[in-house]
C-alpha cells in the first residue's frame, strides 16, 4: 500500500491531502502537523488516514510532502537527513521559493530523491479548513527537480494527477526570478499601500473603511499570512530587493510625470498597463474557482432578506453565500447573493426578475 507523509497540513498541504485521497482513496496518508486541531479536523473529515506527533514517522513513507512555511521546511530537509529513510522514497515540498530549498536538500542520502515543487496557486487564506481537492485546478505547478531522473517526476506527478494542474520544469534561479516578480512583489506592495494608507487616515477611522472594489482588488493578498510572508522573503532577498528598486524607479517616473504634468507620459502608463492586464484573461479569487455573484435590490423592511432566500430554495438553487453590503459602489445593489455555478445565478436572476426585483451580474 503506498504510503504518503505531509508535513504541514494547512491550506495547501491540506488540498493535497484531499486531491490524492479524491482519486485515490486507498493511498494511506499520514500526516504532523504543530496544530493539533487541524489534525483532528483533518481526521474527522477523513483527509488523513492517521496523525503522527514528528517527521520521524515520515521514514517508511514512500512519498513525503512538506508543506509547512519555507524555513520549516529547509529544517524539516535536515532533520529528515538524520532518519533511515526507505530506500526508493520521493520526497517534495511545495515552498514558494526555491534556491535555498534546493540547496539544503543537498543533505538527503542518495537512496532518496528530492524534487522541489511549487503550485502555483493559493489563497490568502490559510489553515486546514480552507483547503480543497480543486485548489490547482489548471494553474502551473512548478517543478524545480536539476538531474532529476524523469521517471522519478512522473512518479509524482502520477500522486498528484487529480490537481489537473499544467507541468513547468524550471531552475531554481529561474523560479526565484519569476515568482519573485509575479508573487512576492505584489505582496509587498499590496502590505505597502495597506500600511500607507492605514497611516493616511490614522486621524480619521472611517477612511480606510470608505475603500472601493478597486483599493480592495488590490489589496486582497496584503490578508496574506505574515508567518508565510516574513519566510518567503527571508528566502528570496536578493532577487526581491533588486525587482523591489526597479518597481520603485517606476514609481519615481509616474510622479514625476504627474508633477509636470506630463499627459502624454501618464496617457502612455496606463494605456501600457491596460494591453498587458487585459490580456491576462478572466480572473479568479486567488487560486479559488470563480464565484458567480448576483447582487439584488431589496427594500428596506422586514422579511425582504428572507423572502428573496425562500424563492431561491423553492427553485432548488444552491446559495453558497449572501452578504448585505455596508456601502453601494457602482453596484447598484444592497443584497450580494454568491452562486459556484453560472446556471445557477442565470436562473437565480431570471426567476427574481419575474418577481420584480433589480438584479446585476459580475463574476
Ligand atoms: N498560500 C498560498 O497561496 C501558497 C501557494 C503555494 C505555495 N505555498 C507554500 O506552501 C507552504 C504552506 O503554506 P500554506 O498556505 O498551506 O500555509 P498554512 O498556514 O495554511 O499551513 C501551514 C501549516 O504548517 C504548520 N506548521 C508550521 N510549522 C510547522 C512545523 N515546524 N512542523 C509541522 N507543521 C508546521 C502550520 O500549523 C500550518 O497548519 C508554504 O511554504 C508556502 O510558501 C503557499
Ligand atoms: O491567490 C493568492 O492569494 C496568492 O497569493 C497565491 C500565490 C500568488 O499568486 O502569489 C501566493 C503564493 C504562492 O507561492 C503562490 C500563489
Amino acid at each position: 500500500m503506498t504510503e504518503v507523509f505531509i508535513n504541514g497540513l494547512g491550506l495547501i498541504g491540506s488540498s493535497l491531502a484531499r486531491a490524492i485521497k479524491q482519486k485515490n482513496p486507498e493511498i494511506k496518508i499520514i500526516a504532523a502537523d504543530l496544530n493539533q486541531d487541524a489534525l483532528e479536523y483533518a481526521l474527522q473529515q477523513k483527509i488523513i488516514d492517521k496523525a503522527a506527533d514528528s517527521l520521524t514517522a515520515a521514514q517508511t513513507a514512500d512519498f513525503v510532502i512538506l508543506a509547512t512555511p519555507v524555513n520549516e521546511i529547509i529544517n524539516s530537509l535536515q532533520q529528515l537527513s538524520k532518519l533511515p529513510l526507505k530506500k526508493g522514497m520521493i520526497i517534495t515540498d511545495v515552498g514558494s521559493t526555491k534556491q535555498q530549498i534546493v540547496a539544503a536538500a543537498a543533505v538527503l542520502p542518495a537512496q532518496v530523491t528530492f524534487i522541489s515543487g511549487h503550485p502555483m496557486a493559493g489563497s490568502h487564506k490559510t489553515g486546514v479548513t480552507a483547503g480543497r481537492a480543486d485548489l490547482f485546478e489548471n494553474a502551473f505547478y512548478f517543478i524545480v527537480a536539476p538531474a532529476v531522473p524523469p521517471e522519478m517526476i512522473i512518479r509524482l506527478q502520477d500522486l498528484l494527477q487529480q490537481l489537473h494542474v499544467k507541468w513547468l520544469q524550471l531552475t531554481p534561479e529561474q523560479h526565484d526570478r519569476l515568482v519573485g516578480q509575479i508573487s512576492h512583489l505584489p505582496h509587498i506592495i499590496a502590505a505597502a499601500l495597506v500600511n500607507q494608507t492605514q497611516r493616511a487616515f490614522e486621524d480619521s477611522p472611517l477612511g480606510m473603511r470608505m475603500a472601493a472594489g478597486g483599493f480592495k482588488s488590490i489589496t486582497r493578498i496584503a490578508a496574506a499570512d505574515p508567518t508565510m510572508w516574513s519566510a518567503i522573503l527571508h528566502t528570496n532577498a536578493a532577487i526581491i530587493a533588486e525587482q523591489l528598486q526597479d518597481y520603485q524607479n517606476e514609481l519615481v517616473k509616474v510622479r514625476r510625470a504627474i508633477l509636470i504634468d506630463d499627459q502624454s507620459a501618464l496617457y502612455h502608463f496606463f494605456a501600457t498597463a491596460k494591453v498587458s492586464r487585459d490580456q491576462l484573461g478572466p480572473e479568479k479569487i486567488g487560486g479559488l474557482p470563480g464565484f458567480y455573484d448576483l447582487f439584488v435590490n431589496i427594500p428596506d423592511k422586514v422579511g425582504s432578506l428572507a423572502k428573496v432566500t425562500q424563492i431561491l430554495a423553492a427553485a432548488k438553487i444552491n446559495l453558497i453565500n449572501l452578504h448585505i453590503l455596508e456601502i453601494r459602489e457602482e453596484i447598484d445593489g444592497v443584497l450580494q447573493l454568491t452562486f459556484m455555478k453560472e446556471t445557477d445565478r442565470t436562473t437565480a436572476a431570471k426567476i427574481l426578475n419575474e418577481q420584480h426585483y433589480q438584479v446585476i451580474s459580475r463574476k
